[in-house]
């Protein structure tokens, strides 16, 4: 099941930079992780935001939502996830 996911990133200005680095830090190891399982084939930057669209590939809704929640920067993320389907367009 492929899913085309947005996500903001909404860090507080005033977080701690050390605590902000380490998040970040995190965060990209667990989205090199995922990428690596196949999960999370496509991350791209939205230009001029922090934020960003990406396709998840997984076997259900709970397998996302587990996803989503298990990222380092879950809690300061704002999530609008799209469920895809083929189009009958599609060569
Ligand atoms: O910077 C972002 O868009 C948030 C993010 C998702 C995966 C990652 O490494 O950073």
């Amino acid at each position: 099941m492929l899913f085309h996911v947005r996500m903001d990133v909404n860090l507080p200005p005033d977080l701690d930079p050390a605590v902000r680095a380490d998040l970040v830090s995190r965060e990209k190891a667990r989205a090199v992780e995922l990428q690596e399982k196949g999960v999370w084939p496509q991350l791209w930057r939205i230009v001029g935001e922090y934020a960003n669209f990406s396709i998840f590939d997984v076997s259900s809704n709970d397998e996302l939502h587990d996803l989503l929640t298990s990222l380092p920067l879950f809690p300061y993320l704002k999530i609008q996830v799209t469920p895809l389907a083929t189009h009958p367009s599609k060569i």
